[in-house]
This record gives structure tokens, sequence and C-alpha cells, in this order.
């Protein structure tokens, strides 16, 4: 395994510069100059969305990205790289990390993961594969078919775990995912604080992620409209 992300990125704030089709930033333009933002601030990498964001933030900065691309299909509520389709276009594009959904829903073309995971292996021997969980039972299992790192990008974010969140309980879910996991664990998901941040950290994860905390200034807003009601 080619450990030079993970070198790169330890102990290190990942930022997600994200933004989708129907969102006010939505641009690759404005996603690069928001990783030039990270960058400027001390952030070790970059998580990114579809192939042309992946190139325009490669234009800007040099820091290591982990690549997804987020695809809708009939049938399906697995969108994070969801078939070998969008894996090969995000390896194709340079992602030093492809990360996919490693739920146990569905897939839209029918394959377990333990399929997608050989194939990538076999395809592509220099790409680290990160499981994007929700669950322990997902993280087991994306331990036992090879990923090379563990994500806990989709706790809080699956109808399973949808009123949950990383830091319930003092952090109950990721302390739980480090003791089971013999692979570098990125935090990721409603991390929406740099003590949550910090925190993660110091329990023992490897980096983590942060997106719409930083990126996300509708969501951003939305929280400060939120406490300021009825305030007066
Ligand atoms: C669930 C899902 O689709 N997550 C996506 C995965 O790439 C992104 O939309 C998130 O912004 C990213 O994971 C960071 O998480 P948060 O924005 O919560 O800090």
């Amino acid at each position: 395994m080619d450990n030079r992300f993970l070198d790169a990125v330890k102990g290190g704030l990942i930022v997600s510069c994200q933004a989708l089709p129907g969102e006010p930033l939505y641009s690759s333009f404005i996603m690069a100059r928001m990783a030039v933002a990270a960058k400027e601030a001390g952030a070790v990498g970059i998580r990114a969305n579809s192939v042309v964001d992946i190139q325009s933030i490669r234009d800007y900065v040099d820091l290591p990205i982990i690549g997804i691309i987020k695809k809708d299909y009939p049938e399906s509520e697995v969108y994070i790289t969801p078939t070998m389709k969008e894996i090969r276009q995000v390896c194709a594009a340079g992602a030093e990390v492809v990360a996919i959904d490693a739920t146990a829903r569905i897939r839209p073309d029918g394959k377990r993961l333990s399929e997608v995971v050989a194939e990538v292996k076999k395809e592509f021997p220099d790409v680290l594969l990160m499981a994007d969980s929700s669950t322990i039972d997902d993280v087991k299992n994306a331990i036992e078919v090879g990923f090379d790192i563990i994500g806990t990008t989709l706790h809080g974010y699956t109808k399973e775990t949808e009123m949950m969140n990383i830091s319930d309980n003092d952090f109950e879910f990721l302390k739980d995912v480090l003791a089971i996991s013999p692979l570098p664990v990125i935090a990721e998901g409603k991390i929406g604080t740099p003590e949550k941040a910090a925190k993660a950290l110091a329990l023992g994860c490897h980096a983590v992620v942060v997106g719409g905390a930083i990126t996300r200034p509708k969501q951003i807003a939305e929280s400060f409209i939120e406490a300021i009601k009825g305030a007066l």
C-alpha cells in the first residue's frame, strides 16, 4: 500500500470542498478557491466531488485529494461513488484516495462491496480506498473486504442513523470504531466545530474531514439564523 497520502495527512485537517447543482456555490472555480483558502489555513488535504472539481482544485493547490463522484441512480440509495464507472473516473482524475459508499445498502449495479473492492484493487493497485461508513457493522465489513481507510462519513446521513451525531454520548460511535479498526480512521460527518475536530484527533483518528462547517456558507448562515430566532 502507498503510504504517502497517510503520511501527508496524519494528525491534520482535510477540508471537503463540495457544492452540488442547486447549491449556491455550485462552481468548480469556487471549489478551487475554497481549496486555496483551506491550504492557506493549514489544511493537509482536500475532499472533492466530480472530475471537474478535482481537476480544477489540482490547478490551484498541491494537496492530496480524496475524490468522490456523487451520482444518483434510480432504486438505490447509494450515491457516493456508487459503481465502477464513477470509481474509474475518480482514479483517472488523479485522486490519491477514492472514497466509496460502504454501507450494506443495495448498490445500483447489484454488486457486493467485496467484489467492488477486489476490482478496484486489481485495476488501481496504487489508489487507496476509503470506506464511507455509517454503522459499526459497515466498519466491520469494510475491514473484512479489504479497504485501506475507514471513514465515518455516512454516520448521521443514512435512514438508520439520521438522528445521530458523531459527538453523541461523548463520541461513543467514534470510540467504538477506533477500538475495532486496525486501519487508519478518518473522522468525517457533522464535525461542526473546531473542538469536535480536535477531540476526534485526540481520540486517535488519523485525520479529520470537515465539510459544511467550513465550505457551505448557506448551512453556516442557517445555523446563525436558527440560533437568533426568538432571541429578542
Ligand atoms: C453524507 C454526504 O453526502 N457527505 C458528503 C461526502 O462527501 C459531503 O456532502 C460532506 O460535506 C462531507 O462528507 C463532510 O461532511 P460534513 O459536511 O458533515 O462536515
